[in-house]
């Protein structure tokens, strides 16, 4: 450009220098005619131009004149010098000094001046001075010369200006980049390079649009389902293996007597995550809790899913009973969870239980690296058993998504406070990618609790903590249960005979009112409560003394504690003290079924109910609820919920309780009782269309969703970085 610029200045110049040079020789024939003036009227008067050769030879000495010649006053030629052309004579020069006083001669170009000069004693000639002008031309060239190389460098200067201030912003841009990125606040930066800010707006604009795409193309509102899910997994994540990796395993093989029985674990847990597998394929890590376990897998300590129609892989991961104590009996369950659930049972922590719990977490990431076939896993880690776990598989694999999910309530910083390892657990789960919880409120209690132990910058705006370098998404991801499709519906026993089979069974008429809680047998499920506000009912209004029953069952559960073996022998003792007091011959208020029932059995009993109370004192979620309101395709049938279960935030059309109320819940009894068949309606229909919409596919397509934006930023992130380091 600035080349052009400079052969485009040439004429201009050329010009300007031409008109400077000839006004300069116009000047200085006038003083070389003024200054010979008398000299040549002299001679011209005295007929002999010849004397004038000295004199014009002298003045010849002047390197631009180069010849001069004298007319007569009627143009005949004089006398001239010796390089005076003779092909020019004094009228033609007249001509010419009078338009542009240029002549082009085989000499070049010449300047051509006519004087006249006039004596006192009245003598009249004319005065011709040729100046060469090729001295313009030589110095025109000069002119170009140094226009180009001026030009020149001024180029090269503006190019490594150019190139620096590219380079600068270039850095600057990419760390903007990448700091819009990593979710940072663009402020600071651009207060920095005020001319980026545009270009800044556009990238992130762009990115939030993608990421807008994302959320809206998975919306949970859209009706989920495994085939979707599956889709899912296949288009966004690229049909990533999905490794799960959780405690409890889905599939228990018990031993009774010669026998191998199959069973699957009461666990809300399991009921969640085994529709997910059954969709999406991959390996599901847990322990191998099963006293038959080990004869049904193959060497690789893995055994296809369901049995009857395998669909996903579970690998089976062995403990020594030391361990199983320490981690699951000790630190799990006498540890973390009174920890985390306000049931005002007193925590306990072991240095020894600590311990296999770090070693069993370990051994649980280094399952995880075994089963994973890429660098970059799609991890989902599962509950408070393995919360070091996130971690532990970072350090491995780097580049994995790990989702964290922890299934029960997260405390306040003051609760959580008391565990001597609060810092490393907190360090052990934001290893994960995104760290999920049922609520909002668990998700603000963990993010106040990090504040509060450890150092680390956390974005409110956009629910992130970042760690190490590392940043976590920390979202609620409410969970659910699959729903039943038709064919599923269509192998159910009808309502009728779910009610007339159950009344049979507790020898009531078929219009006995039946109430039913159906829970492991876990102090946090608030049974005692449940069955005292049923004592109060009946003391209240006695007319329901031998018309209702709660039957509950209560599916034993980590029976190896003291506190779950107290809390069972002070529940059996009240049943029975409460049924003592309203037994009416074969008639008992309260038929408590302590034993694991089957989903078939379970679901029957939930479509032989008339009320499904749910009373839990602190509960995670809760599936039992939305197991109960998925089982009434009658649209019948009360729920009776506690404010303390996560599904209470969902789940509005059902009746709500404070399980320490006992009068309320009583009152709340005798509601549920006496409410219009319209009424149950209404609320059973709200209530199913939440759950149907809410389901489980959804729960993990939310994740996934966030899991696949969060891959896509990390390899848009990775390749900006690859183009900084190429640009450096
Ligand atoms: O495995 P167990 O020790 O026998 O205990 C059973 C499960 O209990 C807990 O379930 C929680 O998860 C549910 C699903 O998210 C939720 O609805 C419920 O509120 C929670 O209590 C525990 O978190 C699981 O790990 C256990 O498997
Ligand atoms: O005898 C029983 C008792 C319970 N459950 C199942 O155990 C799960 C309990 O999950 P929830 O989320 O309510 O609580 P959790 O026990 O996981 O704390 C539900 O799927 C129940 O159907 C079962 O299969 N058999």
């Amino acid at each position: 450009m600035l080349l052009i610029a400079a052969l485009m200045a040439i004429p201009l110049i050329d010009n300007m220098t031409t008109h400077w040079v000839t006004r300069d020789l116009n000047m200085r024939a006038s003083v070389i005619s003024t200054a010979l003036s008398d000299s040549i009227a002299e001679a011209v008067q005295a007929n002999r131009p010849q004397q004038l050769d000295p004199l014009f030879k002298r003045t010849l000495r002047d390197e631009k004149l180069m010849a001069i010649a004298i007319c007569g006053a009627d143009g005949e030629m004089l006398h001239r010098t010796e390089e005076f052309p003779a092909t020019l004579d004094c009228n033609e020069a007249q001509t010419i000094a009078e338009h542009d006083a240029r002549i082009l001669l085989k000499q070049g170009t010449i300047h051509v001046a006519v004087r006249r000069l006039e004596s006192e004693r009245g003598g009249v000639a004319n005065m011709i001075l040729l100046h060469d002008m090729g001295f313009i031309e030589r110095r025109s060239q000069t002119v170009r010369t140094y226009l180009v190389l001026i030009f020149a460098a001024l180029g090269a200067v503006i190019s490594i200006t150019a190139l620096l201030v590219a380079h600068l912003s270039w850095r600057n841009w990419v760390s903007s980049v990448k700091a819009i990125l990593q979710g940072e606040s663009l402020e600071s930066r651009r207060a920095g390079a005020p001319e980026l800010a545009p270009l800044q707006g556009d990238v992130r604009k762009m990115l939030r649009q993608l990421e807008d795409e994302h959320r809206r193309a998975h919306a949970i509102g859209d009706e989920w389902n495994a085939v979707r899910l599956r889709a899912m997994l296949k288009s966004d994540l690229r049909d990533e293996h999905l490794i799960v990796v959780s405690n409890r395993e889905p599939y228990i093989h018990e031993r009774h007597g010669t026998q191998v029985a199959l069973v699957r674990p009461a666990s809300g847990l399991v009921t969640a995550l085994e529709p997910i597998m059954r969709a999406c394929s991959g390996t599901w890590i847990a322990h191998g809790s099963g006293a038959a376990d080990r004869e049904q897998v193959d060497s690789h300590d893995h055994l296809l899913v369901p049995p009857h129609q395998p669909a996903y892989t579970l690998r089976r991961l062995w403990l020594s009973k030391a361990d199983e104590v320490g981690y699951y009996s000790g630190f799990s369950n006498e540890g973390l969870w009174p920890l985390c659930h306000i049931a005002h049972v007193r925590p306990v922590f072991r240095q020894s239980d600590w311990e296999c719990y770090k070693r069993v977490n370990r051994a649980f990431a280094d399952a995880v690296v075994a089963e994973a076939r890429s660098e970059d896993p799609l991890v989902l880690v599962q509950d408070f058993h393995l919360a070091l776990a996130p971690r532990m598989i970072r350090e491995r694999l780097p580049n994995a998504t790990i989702i964290s999910f922890w299934h029960i309530p997260w405390p306040n910083p003051e609760s959580f406070g008391i565990c001597p390892w609060r810092e490393e657990l907190l360090h052990g789960m934001l290893g994960s990618t995104i760290l999920g919880f049922h609520t909002r409120f668990h998700c603000k209690n963990f993010m106040e609790t990090v504040d509060r132990f450890l150092e680390t910058r956390i974005e409110q705006e956009h629910s992130t903590v970042s760690f190490l370098g590392e940043q976590t998404l920390v979202e609620s991801y409410p969970i659910s249960i699959h729903w039943p499709s038709d064919e599923e519906r269509a192998a159910w026993p009808s309502l009728a005979q779910c009610r007339n089979s159950l009344r049979d069974r507790l020898g009531v008429t078929p219009d006995h009112l039946v109430a039913l809680g159906l829970d492991r047998f876990d102090y946090t499920k608030g049974i005692v409560e449940r069955m005292q506000a049923v004592e109060r009912l009946l003391e209240k209004h006695p007319e329901f003394i031998g018309r209702f029953t709660l039957v509950q069952v209560a599916a034993p559960t980590r029976g190896e504690l003291t506190e779950y073996q107290t809390f069972r022998n002070r529940l059996e003792a009240l049943a029975s003290q409460i049924n003592r007091r309203f037994t009416r011959g074969n008639y008992q208020p309260i038929h408590l079924i302590v034993e694991h029932q089957e989903t078939e059995e379970v679901t029957s009993l939930y479509r032989a109910a008339d009320i499904c109370l749910v009373t839990s004192i602190h509960d995670g979620m809760n599936l039992v609820c939305k197991e109960f309101i998925a089982a009434r395709d009658d649209e019948h049938g009360v729920l009776i919920l506690s404010q303390f279960a996560g599904a209470s935030r969902e789940l509005s059309e059902a009746l709500h309780i404070n399980p320490y109320h006992v009068e309320e819940t009583a009152d709340t009894l005798l509601a549920a009782i006496n409410m219009p068949r319209v009424e149950q309606r209404e609320r059973m229909q709200s209530l199913r269309s939440i759950v149907r919409e809410h389901n489980v596919y959804g729960w993990a397509g939310a994740m996934l969703a966030d899991a696949a934006r969060l891959r896509l930023r990390s390899r848009v992130q990775a390749r900006v970085q690859s183009h900084r380091k190429r640009a450096n």
